[in-house]
């Protein structure tokens, strides 16, 4: 039997827009899927994040504690790059959940890494709960003037690798 047919690239350029694209989808979910790879862990969350060029390339990946026990997601997939890459300013970051703005382990946030490129776009699929910090990704951003876009019925898969931290 022919394996399925991988859809065109034109077809998973991000979108532009406040709302979810199925290009959106597409790449969030697999963002969640890098989620699934971290380390585990009982005193942090499991996170994947994938940037995505224009034109439906990606451009990085990452999840948490992939390097180290105290990486992020956001961190690891933005360590690849420079920061002055330019296809950043047509890009898109997925992260299963919103970037943190408070950190313990290390002094820039993944907001403030995110705020250091032209990344004009960020898809995700859960706001941080107040487990372990209290976490103001989406509103930092959008108050910094990026697109935040949440897809909440990715929400569920997004919590699922992290269900052990949730009461
Ligand atoms: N793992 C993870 C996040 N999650 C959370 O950020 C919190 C503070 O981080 P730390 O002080 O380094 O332990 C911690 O509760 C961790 O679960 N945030 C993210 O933006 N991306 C990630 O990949």
């Amino acid at each position: 039997m022919k394996p399925p047919a991988s859809p065109p690239l034109s077809s998973l350029r991000p979108g532009g827009a406040p709302e979810p694209s199925d290009a959106d989808r597409h790449w969030l979910r697999a963002a969640i899927a890098l989620s699934r790879r971290c380390p585990p862990s009982s005193t942090a969350f499991s996170v994947g994040a994938i940037v995505v060029d224009a034109t439906g390339a990606v451009v990085a990946e990452g999840y948490s504690r992939r390097d180290d026990p105290h990486d992020h997601a956001e961190e690891t997939a933005l360590r690849g790059i420079d920061a002055a890459d330019p296809r950043l300013a047509g890009a898109t970051l997925y992260s299963s959940l919103e970037p943190c703005t408070q950190r313990t382990s290390r002094t820039r946030t993944c907001t403030d890494l995110v705020l250091a490129t032209a990344i004009p776009r960020i898809v995700v699929a859960w706001r941080e709960p107040a487990v372990f910090v209290h976490a103001q990704g989406v509103e930092r951003l959008r108050g910094a003037g990026r697109t935040v876009v949440e897809v909440g019925e990715l929400a569920a898969e997004a919590r699922e690798v992290n269900t052990h931290l949730l009461a």
